[in-house]
This record gives structure tokens, C-alpha cells and sequence, in this order.
């Protein structure tokens, strides 16, 4: 979870960054239509754009040339909109859709290479699909439905009954075991859903859209559940969605995708603090900036020693929203603190300078921990002072001050 939920802190999220990938994808084309393994094979075709592509073969490349890794215990988000190829590429991660060139591997064994019976156990066991449309068996009632993939894995009677009881109650279903998906509300439908799919206690779980078709109040609650999930069990998840709130909420790291491709591969903050090109600027430009970007964007060197030791503590992962409520409630800077070191200060017109678009997050934070992020992350620490906001046309005179010496070492928790 990112800091937007406040479920798992940036350092929590940099821990993750140097776990082994569960899924590696490498060059990975699907093309739909005539002769399709032309088309990644010649460099000529593979950069037509889609329209032309359709033009010339009569192929569309739903998948173009994409790579990435999904690390363990991550929520990695396929992002895009309605076509991008969002579907296709996580059904393509256990060959639900064949692939037309590039390599796949879960825990380093390739995917590409695996006979119809370890496909069927990568499936079933390795990596469960939660639905959109629940895929429940109407006959059945929810705890049948929920034992299914333990009964088609041949778990004996008895313990999946009861294995399947453990889930349901797990998901919020306590009391509803005996009814029949038919009487049941969206919402508790994909929780038979989910609770389905972790059942078999899979490695990882892909969610393709699993929230779209239910209203606004039960999507937010369905939400709450996978942050839930995500925070007790740290179950590495996969989770297509076209909706760039869900996007953020939710994700560790959020791959954007238009006409096949990986536009951008980040977290929520590199995302909207960064955005790659004018599409992805395009696309999170309403995006509340101070709910999403950290204190690390805002922050400068504290100028005196003074500052560095007085003022409300904050954590570096904290939103600047969150600092902008401490700052208001002290009416002094806080300081950002990790393990009782001040790595810097913010005040308010730092902050009001991240709301209003005037600092550059990809100059902003010289933390160290911001390092191990993924590709567009903030840069690696040099030692010197944050290079902070670009000046925009009539800004106020540059008011950094020059950092002081070391400052004084305090072990205060911050908020
Ligand atoms: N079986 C198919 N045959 C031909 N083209 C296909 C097929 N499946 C998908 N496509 C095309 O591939 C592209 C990507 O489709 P995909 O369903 O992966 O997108 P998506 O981002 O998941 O969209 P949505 O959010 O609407 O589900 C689209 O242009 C689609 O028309």
C-alpha cells in the first residue's frame, strides 16, 4: 500500500523493492490477427502506431514490447484506460492468453515453457484470479463456492469445509455461509469471490477490475478489504483497473498503459509528482497533489539549529496533506524525523508550493531511502542540499536557508 492509505510506510515500500521478483515479464508482445508474430519480429512493424499497424497487417498489438517485475509482497496496479491492454497483459502472466513473443517467469521458472500441467497448477495454486463478473456457481452455497478451488485441488471433505469457513470469515461473510450467490448484494458477491480465490492460498492473486461493477460505497469498502488483506498477509497482488483513484489507493507501484505499451512504471508519487510524458501529465492532473506526494518533496535543510530541534515531528512517508494539518495545529515547521535523525524541515510555504505545482518532486528529496524506488523514482541523495522548487515566473525570491551542521540527534516518535 502506498502512503495515500498510510498502510505501509516508504521504507516499508523500499524493503520490497529489494525482494526477489515473483513475476518477470520481458519483451512481452500479444498480437491479435493475421500471421501476429511478424509484428514484434520486425522492428519496422513494432513501431508503427496502432492505427497503422491495423492498416498495414490488419493486427492489433494489445501487448507491445512491455517488461516488468512484480515483486514479493507488492500491489502492483495495471493502469489505463478502456482498450489499453490492461486485461490482456495479466491474462497473458498465466497464458489465459498466449503470448506472441517475449518471457514470462514466476519465481524464475518460465511460464512460456510449462506443459498443460504445471499451467493448470500455476493456476490453481500459484496465482488465483479473482473476476469481475465473480464467476460464482449459482447452485452452490458460499461456503461451497468458497471450498471449490480446494475441492478441485483435492483437499478432503472436512478440512476444506473448514478451511473454507476460516476464509469467509476472513472476508466479512460470517453468518452467510448457507445462502446462494443469487442471494446475495454485489458487494458480497466478490467477497465470495475473493474469499474464493485466497482459499487456495495462492502466491499471488490477480484481480482483474474485480470492483468496477459495484457502487461507489461498496467498491470503497471492497477496497478497504484488499488494503486489509494486503496489511495482514502481504500477499503479493496484481490488480487491473481503469480508475486512477483505485490506482492510487491501492497501489505499491502503478504500471500506465496506452495502446500496449508501459507509459510509466512507478509509485503513486513518482506518478503524479512525475508524470513521464504529456498523456501521464494529462491523466493525474486533477489528482490532489498534497493527498499523494510526501513531506520528501517538501522538505529543505533545517536553518538553524534551532529549527532542526524544536517544531512537530513528522515521518518522511507522511502526506503533505498530513503535514500541512501539523504545521497549522503547532504554527511552526516540522521537522521530518526517521529514527530520531531530523533529515530535514518543512514549513508552510514548502508545503503550499507542492499543492500548488511549483516544487519539482523529482528535485525535491535528497533522502537516501527514495534511492531503491523504481525507475523515475526521486534521485539518490548526493549529500548537498535539496535542489528544491523551480522557480516559476513571479515567484517570491528564493527563501531556502543554508542548512546548519549536523542537527541535534533526538529520539521523539514522530506522528
Ligand atoms: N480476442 C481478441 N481479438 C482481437 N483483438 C482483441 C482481442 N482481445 C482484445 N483485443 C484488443 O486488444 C486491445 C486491448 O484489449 P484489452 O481487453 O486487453 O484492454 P483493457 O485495457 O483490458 O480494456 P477494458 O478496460 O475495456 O477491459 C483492444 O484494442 C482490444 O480490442
Amino acid at each position: 500500500m502506498n502512503a495515500t492509505t498510510g498502510n505501509t510506510t516508504a521504507a516499508a515500500t523500499d524493503t520490497v523493492a529489494e525482494r526477489p521478483p515473483v513475476f518477470s515479464v520481458d519483451g512481452l508482445w500479444k498480437v491479435f490477427g493475421p500471421k501476429a508474430a511478424r509484428v514484434p519480429a520486425d522492428p519496422d512493424l513494432a513501431a508503427l502506431s496502432p492505427a497503422e499497424l491495423r492498416s498495414r497487417t490488419g493486427c492489433t498489438a494489445a501487448v507491445a514490447d512491455v517488461s516488468f517485475d512484480v515483486r514479493k509482497g507488492e500491489v502492483f496496479v495495471v493502469m489505463g484506460l478502456s482498450g489499453s491492454g490492461k486485461s490482456t497483459l495479466v491474462r497473458c502472466l498465466t497464458r489465459l492468453v498466449e503470448p506472441t513473443a517475449g518471457t514470462i517467469a514466476i519465481d524464475g521458472e518460465d511460464v512460456r515453457a510449462m506443459d498443460r500441467s504445471r499451467l493448470r497448477a500455476l493456476r490453481r495454486h500459484r496465482a488465483a484470479m479473482v473476476f469481475q463478473h465473480f464467476g460464482l456457481l449459482p447452485h452452490r452455497t458460499v461456503l461451497d463456492n468458497v471450498a471449490y478451488g480446494l475441492e478441485v485441488q483435492g483437499v478432503g471433505r472436512a478440512e476444506r469445509r473448514e478451511r473454507a469457513a476460516a476464509i469467509v470469515a476472513k472476508v466479512g461473510l460470517e453468518g452467510l455461509e448457507q445462502r446462494r450467490p443469487g442471494q446475495l448484494s454485489g458487494g458480497q458477491r466478490q467477497r465470495v469471490g475473493l474469499a474464493r480465490a485466497l482459499a487456495v492460498d495462492p502466491e499471488v492473486l490477480l484481480f482483474d477490475e474485480p470492483f468496477s461493477a459495484l457502487d461507489p460505497l461498496i467498491r470503497r469498502d471492497m477496497q478497504e478489504e484488499v488494503v486489509r488483506l494486503h496489511r495482514e498477509e502481504g500477499r503479493t497482488m496484481v490488480f487491473i483497473t481503469h480508475d486512477l483513484q483505485e490506482a492510487l489507493k491501492l497501489g505499491d507501484r502503478i504500471a500506465l498503459m496506452r495502446d500496449g505499451r508501459v507509459v510509466q512504471l512507478g509509485t503513486p508519487e513518482e506518478i503524479v509528482g512525475s508524470p513521464a510524458d504529456d498523456y501521464v501529465r494529462e491523466f493525474v492532473r486533477d489528482v490532489p497533489r498534497e493527498q499523494v506526494l510526501t513531506v520528501r518533496t517538501a522538505m529543505r535543510p533545517a536553518a538553524s539549529a534551532d529549527e532542526a530541534g524544536t517544531g512537530p515531528a513528522i515521518r518522511p512517508e507522511a502526506t503533505v496533506s498530513e503535514a500541512i494539518e501539523a504545521v497549522a495545529r503547532a504554527g511552526s515547521p516540522a521537522r521530518v524525523m526517521t529514527d530520531g535523525r531530523c533529515l530535514g524541515v518543512v514549513d508552510a510555504t514548502d508545503l503550499l508550493s507542492v499543492v500548488a505545482g511549483t516544487a519539482d518532486p523529482a528535485a525535491g528529496s535528497r533522502d537516501p531511502a527514495a534511492g531503491s524506488r523504481a525507475a523515475g523514482a526521486a534521485r539518490v541523495g548526493d549529500g548537498g542540499p535539496p535542489a528544491r522548487a523551480k522557480p516559476s515566473v513571479g515567484e517570491a525570491p528564493d527563501r531556502r536557508r543554508k542548512p546548519t551542521t549536523p542537527p541535534p540527534a533526538t529520539t521523539e516518535e514522530p506522528v
